[in-house]
């Protein structure tokens, strides 16, 4: 097995102090006012103060070089690793923008990663060139509201073949990113193959056009009662849509395949920029502790405050380390025997961050939970990350299979 390096690079160096700046100085400045702006006028159109923020932002970073780190595995990216880029997933983690500032963002770098290994020539022409510059946006549809979606072989939105065309009936839910106007495009998980095919092969991946006829979005969902306008998470149904058949990915049958590609890398990026937000809480829990006193002392000196302050740093240094293993497992290859690994680390970092934010929460008492610092916002999405791309317990159960694997225990 090669030397595992987890630290950073003469490569990284510079574009990690670049990142870090940009995010700091003026990306995360920008992030209440563009939020403030939602509420104004349409929700799921962009006021043009916020078109003038985001797009502004996206040209400096661009202009800069800072774009499209994400692109590990290609020689269209940066020629980063997966360990280079969690460093630099982090630092985004800190501001609600810059994850797309970079153009670095989910789902979008997912499924430009689909495009990009198992796209033809037409798709990367029309779909993926558009994301790669910023221009349009993707979603990406597997979760259904009448199946458990934890386990997709349960998935049964229906596309049949008929002529040079598939048909598509059904419903998807949870479709982050489906209502922000530059959506354009929806890669979604369909079945294709009956009953007597296995398990795993009766389920493929097409890509659908998000103004094809017979699409209706029927209701965005709530996070904790936040419509996440403009970017949503939209309840979607299909009747009858017609998709030409050149639209399948790699083939009937395959979808688990694209699936194993299109997750594993994006489950480290939502990690690390959850330990961003841990960081992120807990200076902010520290500067609160020091600075707001009751009882004739600062909060830091009452109660249990030294034990959580400390936990919370040695909290985040283990899920970070475990996070960059697990990045490390994905540059060697073999995405079978990283997957445990990136179960472990989707289980552990939204935990710690969630647990951390927690403790930052309380420290600012009501202030904590109110529009005043960006840690409300925050817990609600490392909560909902405890279910988006796989609930705990279906990362639980692939740690533990694999665990009983190892002893030779059949996991059937
Ligand atoms: C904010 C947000 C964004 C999302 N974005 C997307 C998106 O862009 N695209 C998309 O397709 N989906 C998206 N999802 C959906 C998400 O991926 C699913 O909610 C998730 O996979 C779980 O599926 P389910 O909701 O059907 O829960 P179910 O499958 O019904 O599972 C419910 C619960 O059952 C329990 N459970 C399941 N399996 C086991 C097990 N093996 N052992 C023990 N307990 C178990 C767990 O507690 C689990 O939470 C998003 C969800 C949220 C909240």
């Amino acid at each position: 097995m090669a030397a595992m390096d987890l630290g950073i690079t003469d490569t990284l160096a510079p574009l990690l102090k670049d990142v870090r700046a940009m995010v700091r100085d003026e990306i995360a400045p920008l992030d209440a006012e563009y939020l403030a702006e939602v509420p104004k006028g349409d929700r799921w159109a962009f006021t043009p103060r916020q078109t003038e923020i985001l797009e502004g932002l996206k040209s400096k970073a661009r202009s800069r070089g800072l774009w499209n780190f994400w692109l590990t595995d290609s020689d269209r990216g940066r020629g980063l690793t997966t360990v280079e880029y969690a460093y630099l997933a982090e630092e985004m983690g800190r501001s609600h923008l810059a994850a797309e500032v970079f153009n670095c963002n989910a789902p979008d770098t997912g499924n430009m990663e689909v495009f990009e290994r198992y796209g033809t020539d037409e798709m990367k022409a029309r779909w993926l060139e558009p994301l790669l510059n910023g221009e349009i946006r993707s979603a990406y549809l597997m979760t259904e509201p009448d199946v458990a979606s934890s386990d997709a072989t349960n998935i049964s939105l229906s596309c049949v073949r008929d002529g040079d065309d598939y048909v598509l009936n059904g419903e998807k839910w949870w479709a982050t990113g489906s209502g922000d106007p530059r959506c354009a495009v929806y890669i979604v998980m369909v079945k294709t193959g009956g009953d007597d095919q296995p398990k795993h092969k009766r389920h493929s991946m097409i890509v659908v056009p998000a103004d094809a006829p017979g699409i209706e979005k029927l209701r965005p969902m709530t996070v904790y009662g936040h419509d996440d306008a403009p970017h949503g998470h939209y309840h979607i149904r299909f009747t009858d849509v017609r998709v030409p058949a050149e639209n399948m990915l790699l083939g009937e049958g395959r979808g688990f395949e694209i699936a194993q590609g299109r997750l594993g890398p994006g489950r480290i990026h939502h990690c690390m920029r959850a330990l961003g937000q841990a960081e992120l809480a807990l200076e902010l829990l520290v500067d609160r502790a020091e600075v707001r006193e009751a009882f004739g002392k600062p909060l830091s000196q009452l109660g249990d405050m030294y034990d959580q302050i400390a936990n919370s740093r040695m909290e985040i240094e283990q899920a970070r380390l475990l996070c960059l293993k697990a990045a490390w497992m994905m540059d060697q290859g073999d995405a079978r025997a990283a997957a445990p690994w990136i179960s472990q680390v989707k289980v552990v970092a939204p935990l710690v961050a969630l647990e951390v934010t927690d403790r930052a929460v309380q420290v600012h008492g009501a202030a904590g939970i109110s529009q005043d610092t960006p840690l409300a916002r925050q817990w609600t999405n490392l909560r909902t990350l405890r279910l988006a791309d796989g609930p705990d317990a279906v990362h639980r159960r692939q740690v533990a299979r694999a665990e009983l694997k190892k002893r030779g225990r059949n996991t059937a």
